[in-house]
């Protein structure tokens, strides 16, 4: 995805190197990309920011390779769910700096949301670079690192809510007699009429939902059902469901 986002977002593919555990994965991102593909210890000496965009729970096998080939003066970023900049720390030579973000699927159409912390050694010129590498794809922002558990279970997660989301007001428009496509179109368009007018009117969602809910009209009459089926309150626990699984990939992987 880093990769995808990365080249969509325009960043010149001579500035990038991939790495890849398989011959065959290698030949299919120089292929696919046009950039280099080299071992994770020559990537470590030849780039000067080194993403970590693997699995939570396959970074210990990559960081016990790559580590002890990170000069200090490279700057460490991690997209890892969970992991803290002190996993990374342990398999890095002392000093190196370490950057943690949790960015989201719309990075691959440049509308992602990446937030950034600083961990140990990492300094705002850091923070800094991050950003510079995320802001093609989308709108950055700085949170403190005890924050991205929140973060990875909100806007990391996020994508998938809202496209649960329309998936199951798409088989509502079904079960009211819609066709399939016609139901998809009209949800996913109001999806994104309802997304700009969140983004560009300024105003507070409660406001933007007020506006379409007319007294003893459709939409209070839907609204009583989702509270009678306790959404909010789903919500409120599928989040911390998402938060308490990240803790858990830490303590697993500590
Ligand atoms: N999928 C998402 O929406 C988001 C994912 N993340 C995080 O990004 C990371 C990657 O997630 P995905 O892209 O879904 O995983 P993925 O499994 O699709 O991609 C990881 C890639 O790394 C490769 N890899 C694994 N170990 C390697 C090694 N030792 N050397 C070289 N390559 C190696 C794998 O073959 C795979 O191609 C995870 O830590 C996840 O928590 C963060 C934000 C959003
Ligand atoms: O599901 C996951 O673990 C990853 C992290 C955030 C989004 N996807």
């Amino acid at each position: 995805m880093l990769l995808s986002g990365l080249v969509k977002a325009g960043w010149p593919v001579d500035h990038l190197i991939a790495t890849a555990r398989r011959p065959e994965r290698a030949a299919e991102l120089r292929e696919r990309y046009g950039c280099r593909v080299l071992s994770n210890a020559e990537a470590a000496v030849a780039a000067d920011v080194i993403a970590i965009a693997v699995k939570p729970q396959d970074a210990g096998v990559l960081m016990a390779e790559l580590g002890p080939h990170i000069p200090a003066d490279k700057l460490v970023v991690s997209l890892c769910a969970g992991l803290p900049t002190t996993f990374f720390t342990k398999f890095l030579v002392a000093g190196t700096p370490v950057v943690r973000v949790m960015t989201n699927t719309p990075a691959l159409v440049d509308e992602a949301m990446t937030a950034i912390s600083a961990g140990a050694h990492a300094t705002a010129e850091h923070l800094g670079v991050a950003e510079e590498l995320f802001k093609p794809l989308g709108r950055t922002i700085r949170v403190p690192e005890n924050q991205q558990d929140a973060v990875t279970a909100l806007s990391g997660s996020g994508p998938a809510y809202f496209f649960y989301l329309v998936e199951a007001m798409t088989d509502a428009g079904i079960l009211l007699g819609l066709p399939r496509q016609v139901a998809h179109d009209l949800i996913v368009q109001t999806a994104i009429g309802s997304a700009i007018m969140l983004r560009d009117s300024g105003e507070h969602p409660v406001k933007l939902r007020e506006a379409v809910t007319s007294p003893a009209g459709t939409t209070i009459s839907a609204i009583r059902e989702l509270e009678n089926h306790g959404v909010r309150a789903a919500l409120l626990g599928a989040l911390e469901a998402a938060r308490d699984r990240a803790r858990e990939i830490a303590a697993q992987n500590g």
